[in-house]
């Protein structure tokens, strides 16, 4: 992948499909595939329109959403941590 940008869709949440276009303002991109979903938003293959080079784009959720799903994380690693032994 050459390039990781970050968009964030007002009102479209997760809501891209393969095949939609996303705009930065300078350069123009097609979704083709996605990659992986992080705590902060969904990664997509896309496409830049102009130069046909791949790059990696990722989606970002809302605030909200991204700070609700953050504390979850957060909270299974500390049950994941307390789970284990402690030699040090
Ligand atoms: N440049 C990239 N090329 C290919 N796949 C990618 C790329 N960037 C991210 N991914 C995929 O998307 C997934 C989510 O990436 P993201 O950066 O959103 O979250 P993360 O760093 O893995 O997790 P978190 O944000 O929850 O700590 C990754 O695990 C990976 O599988």
């Amino acid at each position: 992948m050459a390039r990781n940008l970050s968009f964030s869709v007002p009102g479209q949440d997760f809501q891209i499909q393969r095949g939609d276009r996303l705009s930065s303002g300078s350069s123009d991109y097609m979704v083709l595939d996605f990659l992986g979903e992080g705590s902060f938003g969904k990664v997509t293959r896309c496409v830049e329109l102009d130069t046909y080079k791949m790059v990696a784009i990722k989606i970002m959720k809302k605030r909200q959403q991204a700070m609700r799903d953050a504390q979850l994380e957060v909270r299974k690693q500390i049950r994941v941590l307390k789970g284990k032994k402690c030699y040090g």
